[in-house]
């Protein structure tokens, strides 16, 4: 069912929830989430969001129920998967990789068990929230298993006596050791992705999603960058600017007051480190200021 308003769906409550809105937001999509509305339409952009639990969102796309859909590349490759051994579609475009999100799935076992590679796991039943992408990865590897299925606490299933093994999501490892577990195997990397229902939009909806796209970007581009002033003697400016991250054009400003020192100011694609402004300072740059830039369009 087509509206005239594009419907992005984006995470109810979790991992993902904050970023998505916030990048959003920062893009110029004014909205006010109240209590527990599930459908919340945006003030000043034809788009209406839907908060869900991020397990339904791939099926929301592929069924061709929502328009964009703000989803772990994770999340999006089992339901794939499930959707394909079922013979139904499981059709999407990708729109762009996110800068959040990121973790990985990987097989973890006991820390104190050996393990030399994945023929230790033939026969074991493995705990996990991803069966379909375990399945991909042992049958790939020719080793047999089974599954024990949970949708959450899966890291406590080995001391629990349900599973031999987990497969589950990992950033810092901090839930590993905290049950006492080891990561032996990464079988997926994942980050958040923008993705987009196949088939066609109408003009408007086109143009509105080409315009996100080009805020998001923005908006992306300027999080990673820095505006980076600062003050060095002339004779030094070659060495200054070799110092900078993406400095091929500055602009070089006169001092009022001191013909010797010039004031240098670029946009860097990077963050300046404690130890390039340490090696600025050695070169007499002084004033050396890192600000943060909000919006950005080349
Ligand atoms: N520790 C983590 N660090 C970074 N990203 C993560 C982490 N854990 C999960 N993610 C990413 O965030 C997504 C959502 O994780 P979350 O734990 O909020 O899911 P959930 O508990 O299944 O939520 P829901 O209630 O919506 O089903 C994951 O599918 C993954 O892409
Ligand atoms: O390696 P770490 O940094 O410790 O992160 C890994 C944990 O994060 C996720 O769960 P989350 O905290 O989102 O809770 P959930 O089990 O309720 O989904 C994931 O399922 C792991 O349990
Ligand atoms: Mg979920």
């Amino acid at each position: 069912m087509q509206t005239q308003r594009l419907r992005i769906a984006i995470q109810k409550k979790g991992r993902l929830s904050t970023e998505c809105k916030d990048l959003l937001k920062r893009c110029g999509v004014k909205f006010n989430l109240i209590g527990e509305r599930l459908v919340v339409h945006c003030e000043n952009m034809p788009i209406d969001l839907l908060l869900v639990r991020d397990d339904d969102i791939p099926g929301l796309i592929m069924d061709g129920v929502v328009d964009l859909g703000f989803i772990g590349e994770n999340e999006l490759e089992e339901v794939g998967l499930e959707r394909a051994a079922r013979g139904e579609p499981s059709h999407y475009e990708m729109l762009r990789r996110l800068d959040f999100g990121g973790c990985r799935l990987s097989i973890a076992i006991d820390k104190d068990e050996e393990y030399l590679g994945p023929q230790d796991l033939q026969g074991k039943r493995i705990a996990t929230t991803y069966p379909q992408l375990v399945k991909r990865y042992m049958t790939e590897q020719g080793v047999t298993f089974s599954t024990c299925m949970l949708n959450g606490s899966v890291e406590v299933a080995p001391r629990a006596g349900l599973a031999d093994a987990i497969c589950d999501l990992v950033s810092t490892g901090a839930t590993l050791e905290a049950n006492g577990l080891k990561e032996v195997e990464v079988i997926l990397q994942s980050k958040a992705v923008l993705i987009q229902r196949s088939g066609d939009f109408s003009a408007d909806k086109q143009a509105l999603i080409e315009r996100l796209l080009t805020r998001m970007q923005g908006v992306i581009q300027a999080k990673e960058s820095k505006y980076i002033m600062l003050h060095a003697p002339t004779e030094c400016l070659e060495q200054v600017t070799a110092l900078l991250p993406g400095a091929e054009d500055p602009t070089v400003l006169p001092l009022s007051h001191d013909k010797s020192r010039v004031a240098v100011h670029l946009v860097s694609s990077e963050n300046l480190f404690w130890e390039t402004m340490e090696q600025l300072k050695a070169l007499g740059a002084s004033s050396i200021l890192v600000l943060p830039i909000e919006k950005m369009m080349e």
